[in-house]
């Protein structure tokens, strides 16, 4: 059996996160991919060079893009024998495809990868709805005119041309990713003043990071931007006070409603990618490790039958991984916990504070507790940066390394909640 080896971030590159519909409209996951891809090439000089794998993923992706990691490396200055290959776990995808490339670099089956993800909502899939598809996949196969007149007289009028939009919704419930959310904030009553005080330290904690140059070299400038799009550094806690809530404002709840686009992650466009290597290749390559990679857990819920968050899956994985590395909450120089909403992490951070949540559903008989807030998202998150699904992983990957590479030692935890009721977290360490 071969031994386990330490798995170095070596670094990470991304695009500037752009607003929906904005400076990246006409741009394809292709294209961001590429641009991150691109940038990390250079950075680390890895042109012609034959990488162990290249994994990424996006969650909204074109029926073309069948293997579009693998077309980006094709366009990229990599070695074109290098495999690449997508995957796709909603919003972890990122620090999946980071996980799957450490384990293979760990098991000593790749020297090195490159871990990434892309999204964009301002070019998302349209599909024909389901009769069209199915005509036109006969009408592909018929033999003869008159087959395909016969085919074609039975499609209903009008009806055909309505496509399918991809929603931003849970298939098995029909709500929104926001209005699941919004029933896990009435659940721990996470009041809106605070919602909104995280969502404008993530604003100011992003700007400050983007002053002293803390992604300088972590970030390629795409179509003229150098910033993240949606960071509003000039917001206040006045102005969140006054947006009108837009999730859970339906039904007899309504009235209590606390979730706005200010404290609620945008739809966004970008990508991400990060470096992973062994110690030795680094070496060789005469490449700084910024972190280690070291430990890694997912956890599902049942929102679906049972009374669960969709969004709370991380509460589970994180206490599990915990136990693993031997290791409290209190443990960690930094906390890395992905703002899809605000109120999705203060429902985290309540939830591990909760004596009955840890007994009930975790089984333990004493609460995680209370983290030190000036240690998370010290350098802001989704809610200031976007939120491009699948490249929000990387993201952090890259922005937790560099940290803890700044700080000389020390330890990260990542949490990162997914569609499907999914949680991905893991640890890095120096
Ligand atoms: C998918 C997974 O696997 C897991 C997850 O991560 S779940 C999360 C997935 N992501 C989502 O669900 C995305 C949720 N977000 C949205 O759907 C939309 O962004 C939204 C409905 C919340 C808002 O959309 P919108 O109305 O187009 O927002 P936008 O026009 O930018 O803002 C509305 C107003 O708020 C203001 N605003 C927004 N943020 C602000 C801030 N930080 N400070 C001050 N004002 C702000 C804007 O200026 C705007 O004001 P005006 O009307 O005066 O111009």
């Amino acid at each position: 059996m071969q031994s386990i080896r330490r798995v170095a971030i070596i670094g990470g590159n991304r695009i500037p996160f752009a607003r929906s519909n904005a400076r990246y409209a006409d741009a394809s996951n292709a294209d961001l991919l590429g641009a991150a891809l691109d940038g990390l090439i250079a950075r680390y000089g890895l042109a012609g060079q034959r990488i162990g794998e290249v994994v990424t993923g996006a969650v909204l992706k074109h029926s073309r893009d069948f293997n579009l990691t693998r077309e980006v490396v094709l366009g990229s200055r990599l070695d074109p024998h290098t495999p690449a290959y997508d995957i796709q776990q909603a919003c972890g995808t990122g620090l999946e495809a980071t996980i799957l490339v450490a384990n293979k670099i760990a098991l000593g089956q790749l020297d090195v990868g490159i871990a990434g993800g892309v999204d964009t909502t301002s070019d998302a899939p349209l599909a024909v709805n389901e009769e069209m598809r199915r005509t036109l996949l006969k009408l592909n196969s018929a033999r003869t005119l008159g087959e395909r007149l016969k085919i074609a007289a039975k499609l209903r009028p009008l009806q055909p041309f309505k496509p399918e939009i991809p929603r931003n919704a849970e298939p098995r419930t029909g709500l929104s990713m926001g209005d699941h959310a919004a029933r896990t904030a009435l659940r721990w009553q996470i009041d809106r003043r605070s919602q909104d005080e995280l969502a404008l330290r993530s604003h100011q904690r992003l700007a400050a990071a983007y002053d002293r140059g803390f992604f300088d070299d972590l970030m390629t400038p795409y179509l003229g931007l150098t910033r993240d799009q949606n960071l509003r550094p000039d917001s206040s806690l006045e102005k969140l006070a006054s947006l009108k809530p837009v999730f859970g404002t339906r039904g007899p709840d309504a009235e209590q409603a606390t979730m706005t686009a200010g404290n609620s992650s945008p739809l966004t466009d970008g990508a991400s990618t990060v470096l992973l290597a062994s110690e030795e290749w680094a070496a060789a390559h005469h490449l700084p490790v910024l972190a280690w990679f070291s430990w890694s857990e997912t956890a599902a819920v049942d929102f679906v039958h049972g009374d669960e968050g969709l969004l709370m899956a991380p509460a589970y994985a994180v206490p599990r991984m915990l136990a693993r590395a031997g290791l409290t909450l209190q443990d960690f120089d930094y906390y890395e916990i992905h703002e899809a909403f605000a109120s999705q992490v203060l429902a985290t951070l309540a939830a591990w504070e909760s004596p009955e949540f840890t007994k009930d559903r975790l089984g333990l008989d004493t609460p995680l507790g209370a983290i030190d807030t000036d240690r998370l998202n010290v350098n802001g998150s989704s809610l200031a940066a976007g939120h491009p699904f699948a490249a929000t992983g990387g993201r952090i990957v890259a922005t937790l390394a560099k940290l803890l590479a700044e700080r000389g030692s020390g330890r990260g935890l990542i949490s990162i909640c997914a569609a499907g009721g999914q949680g991905v977290t893991a640890i890095l360490e120096r």
